[in-house]
């Protein structure tokens, strides 16, 4: 099973590139979603999360990612420290899943990530592709995608590497500009990711 690692700053249009690969019957790992998913699900994340960050909860004593975003995409340090404790705890769920991918008989397996280089999660995989696009069109999206404020899409844009680290450190870069639309840019992902797994 050949595995594709994808990333890139938010709204640049990863998710919307991998859509095109399940119709290959490939498997998606959206590291969101996944970290999602943990968050429900383990108390040893969430009692981590709490023990750094303090109260990061809504009222119904759940996660609130927002107040959390709040504090970490305007302190590196905090930042550094979100991504030390979450990614260990996403790494073996990755891990799990992967294998779970390869007993299934997919013929491909997706990783997308923001941190796919810096976690580590890049050396799993047998090519990485960034995506880009230019930063006023992503907080854009962002705000229509999630209805977030431009205050808050602005604090995690600018939170993240710039655009070169992703173009410099990965093996294939995507452009989804302007002028694309979801379907153009999605049939040049496809031609891309053919070209790799062929
Ligand atoms: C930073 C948090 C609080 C932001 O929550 P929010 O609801 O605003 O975002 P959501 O989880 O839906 O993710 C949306 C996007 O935010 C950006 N983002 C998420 N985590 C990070 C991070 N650690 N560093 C930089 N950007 C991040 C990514 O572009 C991601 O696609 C939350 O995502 C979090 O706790 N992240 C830690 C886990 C992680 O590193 N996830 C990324 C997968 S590698
Ligand atoms: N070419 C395009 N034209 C119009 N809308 C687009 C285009 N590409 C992506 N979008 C929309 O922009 C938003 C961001 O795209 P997408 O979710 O694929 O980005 P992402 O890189 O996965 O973001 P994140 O890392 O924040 O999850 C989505 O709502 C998507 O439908």
């Amino acid at each position: 099973m050949k595995i594709l690692g994808i990333t890139g700053p938010t709204g640049a249009g990863k998710t919307t590139a991998l859509n095109v690969l399940t119709s290959l019957g490939a498997c998606i790992l959206d590291a969101d979603a996944v970290y999602h998913d943990l968050l429900e699900q383990s108390r040893a994340l969430r009692e981590a999360l709490t023990g750094r960050f303090g109260d990061i909860c809504d009222e119904t004593g759940k996660i609130d990612r927002k107040k959390l975003g709040g504090v970490v995409f305007t302190d590196p340090a905090a930042l550094t420290d979100l991504n030390g404790i979450t990614h260990r705890f996403m790494e073996a769920e990755l891990d799990r899943r992967l294998r779970e991918a390869e007993q299934e008989g997919r013929p491909a397996a997706a990783i997308d990530a923001i941190a796919l280089l810096e976690s580590g999660f890049g050396a799993k995989c047998d090519a990485t592709v960034a995506v880009v696009a230019p930063a006023e069109l992503r907080v854009r999206r962002i705000m229509a995608r999630e209805g977030i404020p431009e205050d808050y899409a602005r604090k995690r844009v600018n939170a993240q590497k710039p655009e070169s680290f992703f173009r410099e450190s990965c093996d294939y870069v995507l452009e989804n500009n302007e002028d694309d639309t979801p379907e153009t840019f999605g049939a040049r992902a496809l031609a891309l990711f053919l070209t790799i797994l062929e």
